[in-house]
């Protein structure tokens, strides 16, 4: 089989879109996805996302595999590339143009800016442990500076789900964290009964953190959307950061709101498409 695709990133954080606006079911398996995202022996990339038609009166559903061909709930980076692709698809370039996206995680509305960039209105987050999902939990039920035992330290974490689950811990020098190391042991932490993705931030003044992250199903990325939503949603509730943040990551920045009035967390960004092929499956 030979499929159609375009190479999307976020920041270097890079994934390869599909047109299946023609199936309600990825025209991908998980295990093709996985051969597809090999660096060495397919197109690479940290996950294959598919535009697939809307359903409950949304215009279009978002899916997407993880390079490790696991299938996570939502994607911020990637769902301003899916934007991005879409205005190509449609041949339409509509500043303020919004796109109501089905996605496992609720319906995702991002908005096509004028610079270029896409702001995504990510919804509310998730606090409780049962949402999260961890078995860490605290007497409000909120995992907020709890400690957590990996690789013989003890961590202060914070935990939030911005659709996907997040694990975010404050830090002195985020550049001197051994991620290739301890990444993969809070991924697999049994605290963590769906796996994790996990944060480091460096706040350097309240409005601006650095951030590198370890991704569930991708190991070390260059940005990760969802997990700087989380963060600043984690910043606030430790009074580390305000609710309108940036973001650097080794990619790039984002911009973060998280609102006081709606609850609502906005992501802006940027999505850029880098080149289109045929694959052979
Ligand atoms: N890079 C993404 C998150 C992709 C999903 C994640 N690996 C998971 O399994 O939850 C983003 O930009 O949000």
């Amino acid at each position: 089989m030979v499929i159609e695709f375009s190479k999307y990133h976020g920041l270097g954080n890079d994934f390869i879109l599909i047109d299946n606006r023609h199936s309600a079911e990825p025209i991908v398996t998980p295990e093709q996805a996985i051969q597809i995202c090999d660096r060495h022996f397919g197109i690479g990339g940290d996950g294959v996302i598919f535009a697939l038609p809307g359903k409950e009166g949304t215009d279009y559903t978002m899916r997407i595999y993880n390079s490790d061909g696991s299938e996570p709930e939502m994607c911020g980076n990637g769902i301003r590339c899916l934007a991005k692709f879409i205005a190509d698809l449609e041949g339409k370039s509509e500043v303020n143009k919004t796109y109501k996206i089905h996605t496992l995680a609720g319906v995702i509305t991002p908005q096509m800016q004028a610079n270029g960039y896409v702001k995504v209105d990510m919804g509310t987050p998730f606090l409780t442990a049962a949402e999260i999902p961890t078995t860490l939990s605290t007497a409000e039920d909120k995992v907020i500076a709890q400690p957590l035992e990996v690789a013989g330290k003890t961590w202060d974490v914070t935990c939030v789900s911005t659709g996907n689950p997040h694990c975010i811990t404050f830090v002195e020098n985020s550049d001197a964290i051994a991620l290739e190391q301890i990444g993969t042991l809070f991924e697999h932490h049994p605290v963590f009964p769906q796996r994790i993705n996990t944060e480091f931030i460096q706040v350097v003044k309240p409005d601006y953190m650095k951030m590198r992250v370890w991704e569930r199903g991708a190991g070390i990325t260059l940005a990760c959307g969802t997990g700087a939503c989380a963060s600043v949603v984690a910043g606030v509730l430790n009074s580390k950061c305000d609710r309108f943040c940036t973001v650097e990551l080794p990619g790039g920045c984002l911009q973060i709101e998280w609102s006081a009035t709606n609850n609502r967390v906005y992501m802006t960004g940027a999505a850029q498409q880098v080149f289109q092929g045929k694959y052979s499956l």
